[in-house]
């Protein structure tokens, strides 16, 4: 007997590619995400993770390649089509409108998941009808009590914190996690891990992440890139011990003690 099939994954990418005027920033890349797990991209600067990101997502397209997500093929697709599929993208896109408050703001990501269109929600009351919802996902992010306020007025982690309810509301099959601890200080740091864990019971949960302490708190598989391409993928623990990855991140002289 073979080895146990595993589960197909719900989001794949195979033979991806993104070349820039001849360069390739993304060499020939397969990405499985385990449906429930939390997946972590890591990799020297230059490695190609926000590339890589951008193609998941459909902000840019693939020179080759493909992604899909369950039954649908995303290369090619537009960052709209792709987010109404089912791939949410939170962090490093603010996109918040200052004099709105946090409860308006879910309100509409949930109209808009609708179909409706904006219009016809146009009217306070039409959009009421998302309030419990809206609350409910403030809740989830630590916003209960912050509802009613200009966007605007919240510290960072908070802008952030809402950022995240605003993909959640699109009840995404992976939520794409953009570098999510990025600028901040430690105390906002650890704020976020907790945030993250609470956010990713019962979702999937892709991650950019610079701050290895971070993904090892979070992640149950990590994909190393490197010049564009997978140096190695496994769970963090042999991740960290893997002697190609520290050569990668630290040079060949640590790698050899
Ligand atoms: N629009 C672009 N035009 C030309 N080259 C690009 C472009 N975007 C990225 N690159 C190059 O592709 C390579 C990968 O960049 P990318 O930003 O994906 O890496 P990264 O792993 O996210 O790095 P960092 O950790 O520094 O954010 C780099 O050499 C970068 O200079």
């Amino acid at each position: 007997m073979g080895d146990p099939v595993p589960d197909a994954p719900v989001l794949a990418a195979r033979g991806l590619v993104r070349e820039f005027r001849g360069f390739r920033a993304v060499d020939g890349v397969n990405l499985d995400i385990a449906e429930g797990s939390v997946h972590a991209l890591v990799g020297p600067n230059g490695a190609g993770k926000t590339t890589l990101f951008n193609l998941l997502t459909g902000f840019l397209k693939p020179t080759a390649g493909s992604v899909r997500l369950g039954p649908h093929e995303l290369a090619g697709r537009s960052p709209e089509r792709i987010a109404r599929l089912g791939l949410a993208r939170s962090f490093q896109i603010t996109s918040l409108f200052g004099e709105l408050t946090p409860r308006q703001h879910v309100e509409l990501a949930l109209a808009g998941r609708t179909g409706l269109g904006w219009r016809f929600w146009r009217s306070d009351k039409a959009l009421g009808r998302f309030a419990d919802r809206a609350d409910e996902l403030l809740g989830e992010v630590g916003l209960a009590g912050h509802g009613d306020v200009p966007a605007g007025a919240l510290a960072y982690g908070r802008k952030r914190a809402l950022e995240l309810a605003l993909a959640l509301a699109l009840e995404p099959k992976v939520l794409l996690l953009d570098e999510p601890t990025a600028g901040m200080g430690a105390e906002d740091v650890d704020r976020t891990v907790e945030l993250v864990r609470r956010v990713k019971a019962g979702r999937t949960v892709v991650l950019v992440e610079h701050n290895m302490s971070v993904v090892s708190s979070l992640a149950d598989r990590v994909t190393v890139l490197q010049q564009g391409r997978v140096l190695a993928e496994g769970p963090y623990d042999r991740i960290r011990d893997d002697r190609r990855v520290i050569t990668a991140y630290l040079g060949d002289s640590h790698a050899a003690r």
